[in-house]
């Protein structure tokens, strides 16, 4: 059991409130079936191009175009093998996280998707809230998408509950720099915020921040090494917060 003094709880999704299988099993094998379909729909369309180019800067290219002269191809087709390539690396890059996004639109709107959250995590929510506790949701999935994602799950639309989100354009999550610059935008003392999820070198990273840190160990997540130091918990259930 954690009794934890923190006016926020900053919270990953994967492994942490979702189940790592529905990710894999069901997300991600619908964005990769969908790509060549929602670049050949969407083409042109601001957030498609925004999300391409990020996807070219990330690769390293100045511009989507520079990138299509100097590799003699396509815009749409460098973009497609990028993010398949992408995607059998299993790399967490904002560009493809913010095309992803959008291509599960699609599938949340449309009722063939819907999240999967863990049964102890809303009433964990409403009981952190009722103490007084402003909480919010930092994954490397884009603010697109964790606002899909909490907005169509099992136990139906969680957003309420939230009140922030921060993506990978906030910085990496293995990297304190990004915690730091989470709790200044939220306005709270690191110290004050409490952070969870189930990677260990995430934690780590926040608490180098001055955050503090619980892992969770979730029936479907990967092992972790022992010694790790941060405090272990198998359910939400298990955590008080008071501010
Ligand atoms: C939040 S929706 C999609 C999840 C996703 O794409 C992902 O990469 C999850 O990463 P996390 O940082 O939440 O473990
Ligand atoms: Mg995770």
């Amino acid at each position: 059991m954690i009794n934890a003094q923190a006016a926020g709880v900053l919270m990953d999704v994967e492994g942490t409130t979702s189940s790592v299988k529905f990710v894999y099993d069901v997300m991600f094998p619908f964005a990769r079936r969908e790509l060549a379909a929602y670049l050949a729909q969407a083409w042109g369309e601001p957030a498609c191009q925004a999300a391409c180019e990020q996807i070219a800067a990330d690769a390293g290219h100045a511009s989507l175009e520079a990138w299509s002269s100097t590799a003699d191809a396509a815009p749409r087709d460098l973009v497609e093998t990028e993010a398949t390539r992408l995607m059998d690396a299993d790399q967490k890059a904002t560009g493809l996280k913010q095309l992803q996004g959008l291509i599960w639109k699609n599938g949340f709107d449309s009722g063939e998707m819907v999240a999967h959250v863990y049964p102890d995590v809303p009433p964990a929510l409403d009981r952190w809230r009722a103490a007084g506790a402003d909480l919010r949701i930092y994954s490397s999935g884009s603010i697109q998408a964790q606002n899909l994602f909490f907005g169509h799950t099992q136990q139906g639309d969680l957003l309420p509950l939230l009140s922030g989100h921060y993506d990978t354009t906030t910085g990496p999550k293995r990297e304190a720099a990004s915690y730091t610059s989470i709790a200044a935008d939220w306005g709270l003392a690191p110290a004050s915020i409490l952070f969870l999820s189930d990677i260990t070198a995430e934690l780590d990273a926040a608490r180098d921040a001055g955050l503090q840190t619980a892992l969770l160990l979730r029936p479907d997540n990967a092992p972790v090494e022992p010694g790790h130091g941060h405090a272990e918990v198998s359910s939400f259930g298990e955590i008080e917060v008071r501010p």
